[in-house]
C-alpha cells in the first residue's frame, strides 16, 4: 500500500481519487499526522505495520504554499517545507519505502532564457522557494530512494488556485489587470497525477498489488532512476495569456455569463506589487520525464479546456 500525505490539499485530493481509480491501496493523512513531528509520522507508520500493511511508498503533497505570506511566517514555512520532507524521507527509509515528493518551479530565480533543466543551479527569490529547495535536498539526503517531481502553476478542482480566482474576479469585475512579464506553464493537477501514478506503478510491488493499473493514462518505459524530474503541461505563456484563455474557455464552458464583459489588461510586475518577486521566466524542461514516460505531455491550453468543460470542476 501507499501512504498519501497532504490528502486534503488541492493536489492530494486529486491524487487520492486517481490512486483509487487505479486500485492502488492507499491511506491518506493530512494535518492530523503533523509532518513537522517525526514522532507523529513514526507512530502512524508503526500503526500501519501493526495492521499488517507493507508501506511501499510515501507521497508528500503537504506543504506551506502561500508564497507572499511565507515572508512573514518563515519559521512555520521552513518547518513544513524543510523539516516535513526531511522527516517523511527518514520515515520512508526506515520502512524501506520509496518517497515521492512534490516541489516547485519557484526554486529558480527565473533569470534564464531557456527552459530549466533538473540540474540547473537553483536560486529561489523568496522564503517559499528557498524552503522548498532545502526540502528537496533534505528528502534526497534522508532517503536515496526518493523521486522529486517539480511542477508549476498548478490548478485543479479541489482548492484555491489562479483559475478559480480569475473566474471569480471575471464574474465580479469589469476590468482586471494581469501581469504579462512572468512566463511559465500552467499544470492541471489531473495530468500531474497521471505522472505520479505511473512512477508509483513502476515499483514492482505496487504494480503487482494494483487492481486497475490500466486506469493510469501514462506508463513508464523503464523504472525511473531516483532524483529530480520536471513536470508541467507543455507551453510557454504569461499569467496574462493564461487569464485571457480562462476567460474565453470559461465562457465556452458556460462558467461565465456571456452578457457580462470583463476587460483583461496586461500589466508589469511593478504594477502588481507583491512581497516576493516571482521568477520572470520559469518554464521547465521536461525532456527527462518525457523520456521516462515515453509520450507527449498535454499542452496547457488543451488541458485547461478539458478541465473547464469537465463536470468535476466545482467552480
Ligand atoms: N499550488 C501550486 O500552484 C503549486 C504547488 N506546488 C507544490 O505541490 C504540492 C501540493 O500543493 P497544493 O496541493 O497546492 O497544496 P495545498 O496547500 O492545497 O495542500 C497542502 C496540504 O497540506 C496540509 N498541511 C498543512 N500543514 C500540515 C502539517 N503540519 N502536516 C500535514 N499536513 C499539513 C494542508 O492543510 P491546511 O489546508 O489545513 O493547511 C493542505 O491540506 C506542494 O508541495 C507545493 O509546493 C508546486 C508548484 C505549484
Ligand atoms: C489575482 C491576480 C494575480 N496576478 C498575478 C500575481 C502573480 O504574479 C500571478 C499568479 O498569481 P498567484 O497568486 O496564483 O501566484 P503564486 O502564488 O505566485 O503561484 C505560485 O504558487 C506556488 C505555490 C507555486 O509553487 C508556483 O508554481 C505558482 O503556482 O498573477 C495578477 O497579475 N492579477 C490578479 O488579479
Amino acid at each position: 500500500m501507499v501512504w498519501l500525505i497532504g490528502n486534503k490539499g488541492m493536489l492530494g485530493t486529486e491524487l487520492s481519487n486517481k490512486l483509487s481509480a487505479c486500485g492502488i491501496e492507499c491511506v491518506g493523512t493530512d494535518r492530523e499526522v503533523d509532518i513537522t513531528e517525526s514522532a507523529a509520522l513514526e507512530r502512524y507508520a508503526e500503526s500501519l505495520v501493526f495492521r499488517g500493511k507493507s508501506i511501499r511508498a510515501i507521497i508528500n503533497c503537504a506543504a506551506y504554499t502561500a508564497v507572499d505570506k511565507a515572508e512573514d511566517d518563515r519559521d512555520l514555512c521552513s518547518r513544513l517545507n524543510e523539516d516535513g520532507p526531511a522527516n517523511i524521507a527518514s520515515c520512508a527509509a526506515k520502512y524501506g519505502a520509496v518517497m515521492l515528493h512534490i516541489s516547485t518551479d519557484y526554486v529558480f530565480n527565473g533569470n534564464g532564457a531557456r527552459p530549466y533543466r533538473e540540474d540547473d543551479p537553483t536560486d529561489p527569490t523568496g522564503v517559499y522557494g528557498l524552503t522548498k529547495r532545502d526540502g528537496e535536498s533534505a528528502a534526497l539526503a534522508n532517503n536515496p530512494r526518493t523521486w522529486i517531481l517539480r511542477t508549476a502553476w498548478l490548478y485543479g478542482a479541489h482548492g484555491n488556485n489562479f483559475v478559480h480566482t480569475m473566474l471569480r474576479l471575471m464574474a465580479e469585475k469589469t476590468e482586471l489587470k494581469v501581469v504579462n512579464d512572468q512566463r511559465g506553464t500552467p499544470t492541471w493537477a489531473k495530468d500531474l497525477c497521471e505522472a505520479i501514478c505511473a512512477f508509483l506503478l513502476s515499483v514492482p510491488a505496487i504494480a503487482r498489488e494494483a487492481a486497475h493499473p490500466e486506469a493510469c493514462a501514462y506508463k513508464t518505459v523503464s523504472s525511473p532512476e531516483f532524483g529530480i524530474y520536471h513536470f508541467s503541461n507543455e507551453g510557454n505563456i504569461s499569467w496574462f495569456d493564461f487569464a485571457n484563455e480562462i476567460y474565453l474557455s470559461g465562457r465556452d464552458a458556460g462558467l461565465l455569463d456571456p452578457s457580462k464583459n470583463c476587460s483583461i489588461l496586461p500589466c508589469t510586475s511593478a504594477e502588481f506589487p507583491a512581497k516576493v518577486r516571482r521568477p520572470p521566466y520559469s518554464v521547465l524542461d521536461k525532456s527527462k520525464i518525457r523520456a521516462v514516460l515515453g509520450r507527449d505531455i498535454p499542452d496547457w491550453k488543451a488541458s485547461l479546456k478539458e478541465y473547464l468543460s469537465s463536470k468535476e470542476n466545482k467552480i
